[in-house]
């Protein structure tokens, strides 16, 4: 499953590679905010006197020439990502976006302008999906969530710090400069952002060479092809296209009749102001609260989720025709579009391989800028096409015209696009979602029950618990007194039951294997269980044999998962798949202080005893802790007490469980211990 975020990560700005290239997009994003404010109150200064049309074409062609690259280049850009230096791209990238952006005020003509916009926009292409594709080499995959929610801070919060900063500019302009001058020192304070970024990612050695030049690497067009049909036969990333083109069309069509939909709800220039307000707003907190509340819920079914969310408002919004009711709903559509961004973003950065990764990002961010550009020349037009109408209901009448069906259209559009990323992308089949979503809000993480195993006729019995708590010899003494009722019993343990587990063992206890990674010590013990259950416990079971083994899968849970801070589902699951779902029939867990377990030995630690204190204080309550989940699964015993005490009770407990009465003829038959029968 697809989950980020289930324990809160330490702040990702605390990766050095990563702030400084968190910085250097901080700055460029900074620098194209202020660059459309600075390059449309130029175009608006050069054809000041030629009339307000000739005034409203020249803005209005500094707006196409910057969407315009993203439909030609695109998916070369992607290409070029995955192929060269990401590195040396982004900052060969910023240095000509630096001297582009000098020229434009020194040349100081129309046609420039156009020329300068565009080349800007077609090298900034290519820096993006680098940057995108860099972010994941740079952040490890638990923080890459938190990650995306900065670069998308700094992406949009840049924003009103650009406004703010433009008309700080253009206020000393104003005092310094002539009339077609005043841009000039916003154009010039640009290109030093894209100057400073080109120096901050000059110094980022950490970014990952991709030296593809020097092994045989397929054609440009090759690669653009093989990204293409990448996206295509990849469920993941397909869902994501599909989703990402619902939500933006919506978005495009919401943005193309606000305008005009807060006019006809008789709203002003400030109620526009609101209602784009409340997009950013929504947009903010779905960004950064929607993952938080939702930790540990399925990233790949939050997105489609927070699509069909975003639609649901869209409805509400295209039928209540009332403002402030809009303008809340707005806030609301602006969360799940905020969520299935960052989301979107994060399994793009943490599921597609770095091989592909710069082209997937090109593809998406190419993708969504078409689909605006379409979606955004046709909306009004649709729109006026429809015309108004009022519907008399009695009473009342109700207006329900062209922008209405419109945004209807778009919620339609975006639902269907959010049902078919959620099916196409859904990591948790046959996971109910309402139990799903509980467990995340909850904080209980929803796991199905394994499918049961075919029961065997024997039964399992495991002796857990930690050091010196007395497992083996409670282990030895079960093992001892249902023998002495005539059950074939099987005794076992782990790690080092089988051949390969006794290597195993020796590799994972002994000394010299410090340093030994988490991932790999939970993966070794998972190996010698695989073994283990394959060569000794099943064969016995199946047999009709009593297993009694010392230590099982809540060792690894215990040990690895609460003792190392690993994920304990994720030890769960690859031991699930290990042990192909044996559980045994009962735990008994033999709870002990740490202290009091380890004054019971004389010999010298070995690898795990020798853990500091803390982790056996972990790995107990992580006993206990599972032990209380499932209390019919598992007897709890006070370890502290009497040898004698503590099997009397282990006795009683068994008792239940065993097959009553065992026939006193079965020895005739197989003329060897009894078998143990279904109860
Ligand atoms: N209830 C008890 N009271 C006192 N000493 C005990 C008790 N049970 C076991 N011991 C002693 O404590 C020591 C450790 O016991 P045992 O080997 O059974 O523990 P364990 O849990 O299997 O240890 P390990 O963590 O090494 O697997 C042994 O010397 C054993 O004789
Ligand atoms: C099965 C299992 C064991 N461990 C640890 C627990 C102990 O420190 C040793 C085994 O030693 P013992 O004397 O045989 O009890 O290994 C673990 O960390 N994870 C496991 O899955």
């Amino acid at each position: 499953m697809t989950r980020t975020g289930t324990a809160e990560p330490p702040g990702v700005l605390s990766i050095k590679p990563f702030r400084r290239l968190w910085i250097a997009l901080s700055l460029s994003s900074l620098g194209d905010w202020l660059s459309i404010l600075a390059l449309t109150a130029l175009a608006s200064s050069i054809t000041m006197g030629s009339g307000f049309q000739a005034q409203s074409y020249a803005v209005g062609g500094v707006l196409i020439v910057k969407m315009l690259p993203a439909v030609l280049l695109g998916p070369l850009a992607g290409a070029v990502a995955d192929r060269f230096d990401r590195r040396l791209t982004m900052v060969i990238v910023d240095l000509v976006r630096f001297g582009l952006f000098v020229s434009i005020p020194l040349v100081g003509t129309l046609p420039w302008l156009f020329v300068a916009t565009f080349l800007v926009e077609c090298v900034t292409l290519f820096w993006l999906p680098a940057k995108d594709a860099t972010v994941p080499n740079l952040v490890p995959r638990e923080r890459l969530e938190r990650a995306n929610q900065l670069s998308l801070l700094s992406t949009y919060g840049s924003a009103p710090v650009a406004a703010g900063l433009f008309s700080v500019l253009a206020l000393i302009s104003n005092a310094l400069l002539a009339q077609d001058h005043r841009a000039d020192l916003a154009l010039y304070f640009n290109a030093v952002t894209f100057l400073i970024s080109a120096i901050t990612i000059y110094t980022l050695k950490e970014i990952p060479r991709h030296d593809r030049q020097h092994v045989s690497v397929p054609s440009v067009f090759r690669q653009i092809t093989e990204g293409w049909r990448f996206v295509g036969r990849t469920r993941l990333v397909r869902g994501l296209v599909i989703g990402m083109i619902g939500a933006f069309a919506a978005g495009g069509a919401v943005i193309g009749v606000a305008r005009m939909y807060v006019e006809a709800l008789r709203g002003g220039d400030a109620a526009y102001g609101a209602v784009f307000g409340a997009v950013f707003l929504g947009m903010a907190v779905g960004i950064f609260l929607g993952p938080r509340m939702l930790r540990g819920f399925s990233r790949s079914r939050l997105f489609g989720l927070s699509i069909i969310g975003a639609a649901f408002a869209l409805v509400l919004i295209a039928v209540i025709t009332n403002l402030p009711v809009v303008v809340v709903l707005t806030t609301f559509l602006g969360a799940g579009a905020g969520i299935a961004w960052v989301t979107g973003y994060t399994l793009v950065g943490s599921e597609v391989e770095d091989e592909v990764r710069g082209r997937t990002f090109a593809f998406l961010q190419s993708l969504v800028r078409i689909v605006l550009l379409v979606v955004l020349a046709v909306t009004p037009l649709a729109a006026g096409v429809i015309g108004a109408h009022e519907f008399d209901l009695g009473e009342v009448s109700y207006r329900f015209d062209g922008i209405n069906v419109v945004l209807l259209a778009a919620a339609l559009v975006a639902l269907i696009t959010g049902v078919i990323a959620y099916r196409q992308m859904d990591d948790r089949r046959g996971v109910p979602l309402s139990r799903d979503l509980m467990g995340a809000l909850t904080g209980v993480p929803y796991e199905p029950e394994p499918p049961a195993r075919p029961r065997s006729p024997g039964l399992f019995l495991a002796f857990e618990g930690g050091e010196g708590a007395g497992k083996t010899t409670q282990a030895r003494l079960a093992a001892i007194w249902l023998r002495d009722q005539g059950f074939d019993v099987v005794s076992t343990n782990e790690p080092g039951a089988t051949k390969v587990g006794m290597r195993l063992r020796a590799i994972l206890l002994d000394r010299e294997s410090a340093g030994l990674s988490a991932r790999a010590e939970t993966m070794l013990y998972a190996a010698d269980r695989a073994d283990h259950v394959a060569n000794v416990i099943r064969p016995a079971l199946e047999r009709g044999a009593i297993v009694v083994t010392d230590r099982y899968i809540d060792s690894s849970l215990a040990y690895q998962g609460y003792g190392r801070q690993l994920p304990v589902e994720e030890i769960a699951k690859v031991n699930e798949w290990a042990t192909a779902n044996l559980v045994p029939d009962l735990t008994i867990l033999l709870d002990i202080p740490p202290e009091a377990g380890f004054d019971r030995f004389a010999y010298p630690a070995d690898r795990m005893e020798s853990e500091p204190r803390d982790f056996h204080d972990r790995v107990r309550r992580g006993f206990r802790t599972l032990a209380a989940a499932e209390p019919d699964r598992y007897l709890v015993v006070d370890a502290s007490r009497s040898q004698t005490d503590i099997s009397r009770e282990i006795q009683d407990r068994i008792r239940q469980i065993l097959p009553d009465p065992v026939p006193a003829q079965s020895e005739d038959v197989t003329s060897t211990f009894p078998a143990i029968r279904d109860a």
